[in-house]
């Protein structure tokens, strides 16, 4: 629930943002009034005049932290702190690469994705590589915040992508749609500080990778302090000169930002890129002077104990006119169970859309010509044996878009439009995808016109497409929305459903998460009361060895996801709570933290109800909906009518 304070702020700020919006909004119907169709989209939509703007909770636009930065997130309402930001995300498992590493398969086609990618751990995924090994990390696709935010020390005012949620949305394993959407869900981000409106919201995820970044600020704290130390001897030097030569109406604003243009430009290295571009320096000036300046200049001034610091942080908030004019709407949209049955889950409109509102947008990471080896994910039996199995195209295919006639594969990274179903016939669209208007940081229109797939290849270190969702007529509030997916999808899924067979396990399989035993089975229990084949227990190789010689699990916990093989080979019940003595083998991987300890036996005590810490009930390896052989791959169709000739390099 919202506390009244942050209510009756939010009105205040409602109020604000109508006044701003029917400012905006007499500017654009004057000077951005779109203009002729200047791509190959052709619909109904295109020749209405511009929707009115509507209230906005997020936006997408240029970030305040650089270009290098792209696109940023921004909040359209003053936020308190521990408030989770509109609306919690998909999590969308990826197989095809461990964090960290790009795969060599592709020389350098879908670099693009690098960026874009967090470490499974951040949106909890249960989906380890193997189940001993957990050094190598799978990855993550959080669109929305999670893909978006950026990063920077000490001004990260949101934690974003905490954990997630696994449910399949009723859908039945034996069911043609099981494992066809990510059962993840509901990745939130919480904001950690008050927010004022109009900010940029930042994450700290580290940045020791900015220095490796060409053209870039490098914001690491000890380039701010190195920055701050030199705007100090800078400012002592002024007043010297001031107390030297009295307060004089010679030196001008102008004079000023030239000597500190020039004195910045003494340090061009890499180290001082931090330092601010302008500076506050109006109390120098003579009186008649500074009051001009100070005006023109409040929001930063250098007074505080780290101006760097300060300046960067003025820069990181927008006016909301800035943000109707450059910034896209993230929260139109909000997820929701689907009105479509066993089609997982949908998109829903948060509030009223007319016709003609672009409802989402979404930045398109592209993959130029390699994307069906990149996106194929090939199944071992066990990492012993190695046996492959079969191999199919990865879960994020089916929330990607591709044209039949095109290797091109272009995948969405706006907040909530992942979760737009597919709709024809009787079941009408009502919003399709179309190219932006304008040239943006991350839509280069001279990429549908001159570029080739070969171009986009070669392009691996920016975004230049995006799409725009528009709605194709008025949208209800809670209204689910639907896009039509194109003939090839519709005819894939129908041939799908015909011929599925369902999974010889879909009646015993319980995921974990649904496992609903009160306690951990023994080892002799299980022998006439197995778990459910999908399940099996792993525990916690960290132990230590108490005075009488029992072992008992290390406390803290380590937290390095580190497991091995283990059985409980005895459970008693006390009154208070449950006594599980647990043996696990410590062969099965580098558990133990030595070697002396490898394929050595230790019986480990451990209590509490009804899951132990230490000893945890794990879906085993790729046992999961999503990893069926026969689970549904079809990605979205580009509509013919905006693909541009240029890119059909496949017949
Ligand atoms: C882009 S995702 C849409 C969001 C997805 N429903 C989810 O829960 O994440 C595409 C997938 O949604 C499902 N889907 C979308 N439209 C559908 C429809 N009309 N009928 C059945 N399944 C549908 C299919 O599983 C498809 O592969």
């Amino acid at each position: 629930s919202v506390p009244t304070s942050v209510i009756r702020a939010r009105e205040q700020q409602q109020q604000q943002q109508q006044a701003a919006a029917a400012a905006a909004s007499a500017e654009t119907t004057i000077a951005e009034q779109p203009s002729s169709n200047n791509d190959t989209c052709n619909n109904d939509v295109e020749n209405k005049p511009p929707p009115p703007l509507l209230e906005c909770g997020v936006y997408m636009a240029p970030s305040t932290i650089g270009n290098h930065s792209n696109l940023g997130i921004y909040t359209g309402f003053a936020l308190q702190p521990n408030e989770t930001i509109r609306f919690p995300e998909i999590a969308i498992p990826l197989l095809f690469r461990n964090f960290d590493q790009h795969p060599p398969n592709s020389l350098g086609d879908g670099t693009l994705w690098d960026r874009y990618i967090w470490g499974a751990h951040v949106a909890n995924l249960q989906d380890p590589l193997d189940d001993y090994d957990r050094t190598q990390e799978r990855s993550v696709f959080v669109p929305g915040v999670g893909c978006t935010v950026n990063s920077m020390l000490d001004l990260q005012n949101i934690q974003s992508t905490q954990g997630s949620v696994y449910d399949t949305a009723n859908v039945p394993r034996n069911h043609p749609a099981a494992g066809s959407f990510s059962p993840y869900h509901s990745s939130k981000t919480i904001t950690t500080r008050e927010i004022p409106i109009g900010s940029e919201l930042l994450a700290n995820y580290g940045d020791g990778w900015i220095p490796n970044i060409p053209n870039v600020a490098v914001t690491l704290d000890q380039h701010l302090d190195q920055a701050d130390k030199f705007v100090k001897h800078y400012e002592e030097w002024m007043a010297k000169i001031v107390e030297k030569y009295g307060e004089t109406d010679k030196l001008s604003p102008e004079m000023l930002e030239k000597l500190w243009t020039m004195a910045r430009g003494l340090h061009p290295s890499r180290d001082f890129s931090v330092l601010p571009p302008e500076m506050d320096l109006s109390r120098f000036l003579s009186k008649s002077s500074s009051t001009k300046d100070a005006n023109a200049n409040e929001e930063f001034s250098s007074s505080s104990s780290s101006p760097t610091r300060e300046y960067w942080r003025s820069q990181s908030i927008r006016s909301m006119e800035w943000l109707q004019k450059h910034g896209k709407c993230q929260d139109h949209i909000k997820p929701g169970i689907s009105t479509i049955p066993n089609a997982g889950r949908g998109a829903f409109a948060s509030r009223d859309l007319p016709q003609g509102t672009i409802v989402g947008y979404a930045p398109l990471i592209h993959i130029g010509e390699a994307g069906t080896d990149l996106l194929q994910f090939t199944y071992h039996s066990s990492s012993s044996t190695n046996k492959k199995q079969y191999t199919k195209p990865e879960l994020v295919i089916n929330y990607s878009f591709r044209h039949p006639n095109s290797t091109l594969i272009l995948t969405p990274y706006g907040a909530g439009v992942n979760y737009i179903n597919h709709a024809s016939g009787q079941r009408t669209p009502n919003v399709r995808v179309q190219w932006p208007k304008e040239e943006s940081i991350a839509h280069k229109p001279d990429w549908l016109q001159e570029k080739s797939v070969r171009f986009l290849r070669d392009t691996t270190g920016k975004i230049g497409l995006s799409f725009d969702y528009v709605a194709l007529r008025d949208i209800a509030k809670d209204e689910e929305l639907l896009m039509d997916y194109g003939p090839e999808w519709e005819a894939a899924w129908e041939a799908h459903v015909v011929n599925h067979v369902p999974p010889k396990d879909a009646l015993t399989y319980v995921h974990s998460s649904q496992y609903t035993g009160e306690y951990l089975k023994t080892r002799n229990e299980q022998l006439s009361d197995p778990y459910p084949t999908n399940l099996h227990t792993l525990c916690r190789p960290w132990f230590t060895q108490r005075p009488d010689g029992t072992n008992v699990f290390a406390r803290p916990m380590r937290q390095d996801d580190q497991y091995v093989t283990c059985e409980v080979v005895e459970r008693n019940p006390r009154d208070d709570s449950t006594t599980y003595t647990v043996q696990m083998s410590l062969g099965g991987g580098d558990g133990g933290g030595s070697n002396t300890n490898k394929n050595k036996v230790v019986v480990v005590v451990v209590q509490g109800v009804p899951r132990p810490e230490g000893i945890e009930l794990f879906d085993k390896v790729f046992s999961q909906d999503m990893h069926l052989p026969q689970a549904f791959r079809h990605p979205i169709s580009i509509p013919n009518d905006i693909f541009p000739e240029a890119w059909k390099n496949k017949l």
